[in-house]
């Protein structure tokens, strides 16, 4: 995975600093805090990922810093402002918020959904629609052909950067991503990181990003917290340190899964077959197949893209020869985490 020069430069003060401090979360009628006694010091301009398995809390300890949930105790200071003394509306107005789901308004243009902070904040309408252009322009979408359609004529790539437009359309500081692209394909989701890390590199917000997707956090953060059950904070660090040195044995569970489904990308099916049989052809491929010199990750993504749980395996002259499923696929990085097995998967 390449990842782009020049990123660990001193940010500019495109952003706020973020200051977690001793942050809890007791949600009601809950044994176990959801969030406990967190703290993390963010810097202006600084991306960290928040990343850790479901429940973990991640995105809890998100939404207690523009006040979409309210802490418990502890603290979230901005720019040395607590934000538990701020209006919690004018807040995050100040806040960029990216979401999974997207949350365009269906019935608004994407012009006037880009449009929504800025109205709210009483700019013109000719400022407004200056930015929207801007914006669009910003996020690789021709404002002529997008301002005036409605998310539904959108692909969900394309609505998604309209989701980070609106997000930036006041220029705020601070942007919080709750898994922004989790909803997309594998191939969109990989340009959309890429055109997000170019954009950042530009604007230096402070982005505090939410993701379970080890890769993603390796090719976008600046910083990565790897999180535990109730966010504790197993490591927080660089993507280098944590591949080279993950602080214990959880931590090394990611960074051991992660190398597994980037080994799949240079394995090919040909070589994966030297080490796992093929299960019978079946009939529940829906049509799909690879062949010897298609890569283990090709034909994973392209499970992934149709909903499958096989794929077929074809000889050069596209007989079936049998099917790959992901069963076959966890046996062979089983083989890849043996001694002497790191070659395959
Ligand atoms: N409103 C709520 N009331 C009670 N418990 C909640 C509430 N919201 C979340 N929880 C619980 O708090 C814990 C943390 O949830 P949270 O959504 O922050 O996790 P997460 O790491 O973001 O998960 P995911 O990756 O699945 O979105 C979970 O056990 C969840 O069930």
């Amino acid at each position: 995975m390449s990842r782009p020069a020049g990123r660990r430069s001193a940010p500019a003060e495109g952003g706020a600093r973020i200051e977690l401090v001793a942050l809890t979360k007791r949600y009601p009628g809950q044994s176990e805090p959801a969030v406990d006694d967190v703290s993390m010091d963010i810097a202006a301009g600084e991306l960290v990922m928040l990343l850790g398995p479901s429940g973990c809390g991640k995105t809890t300890t998100m939404k207690m810093i523009n006040r979409l949930i309210e802490p418990t105790s502890g603290h979230v200071l901005i720019n040395g402002e607590d934000v538990l003394r701020l209006d919690p509306a004018e807040l995050r107005r100040r806040i960029g918020y990216v979401i999974q789901q997207i949350g365009l308004f269906p019935h608004l243009t994407i012009a006037e959904n880009i449009g929504l902070v800025p109205r709210l904040l009483g700019w013109k309408a000719v400022t407004i629609a200056a930015r929207v252009d801007e914006l669009l322009e910003l996020v690789g979408l021709d404002p002529s052909a997008y301002r005036g359609r409605y998310p539904r004529q959108l692909s969900g790539g394309q609505q998604q950067r309209v989701g980070v437009a609106r997000a930036l359309a006041a220029d705020p500081p601070v942007m919080l991503m709750d898994e922004p692209f989790g909803a997309t394909d594998p191939i969109t989701r990989e340009h959309l990181q890429t055109e997000f890390h170019k954009l950042q590199r530009e604007l230096r917000k402070t982005i505090v990003f939410v993701t379970h997707d080890f890769d993603e956090a390796l090719r976008l953060g600046d910083r990565i917290a790897v999180l535990r059950e109730r966010s504790v904070i197993a490591q927080f660090d660089t993507p280098e340190r944590i591949l080279s040195a993950p602080a214990d044995e959880y931590v090394a569970g990611f960074v051991g899964s992660a190398a597994a489904i980037r080994r799949s990308g240079l394995t090919t099916v040909d070589d994966a077959l030297r080490h796992i049989a093929l299960a019978p052809p079946g009939d529940d491929s829906g049509g799909l197949s690879v062949s010897g010199e298609d890569t283990v990750r090709d034909a994973i993504d392209a499970m992934l893209r149709n909903g499958r749980d096989r794929i077929h395996v074809t000889d050069r002259d596209g007989a079936v020869l049998g099917s790959l499923d992901f069963t076959r696929i966890c046996e062979l990085w089983a083989r890849a985490g043996q001694p002497g097995g790191r070659d395959v998967g």
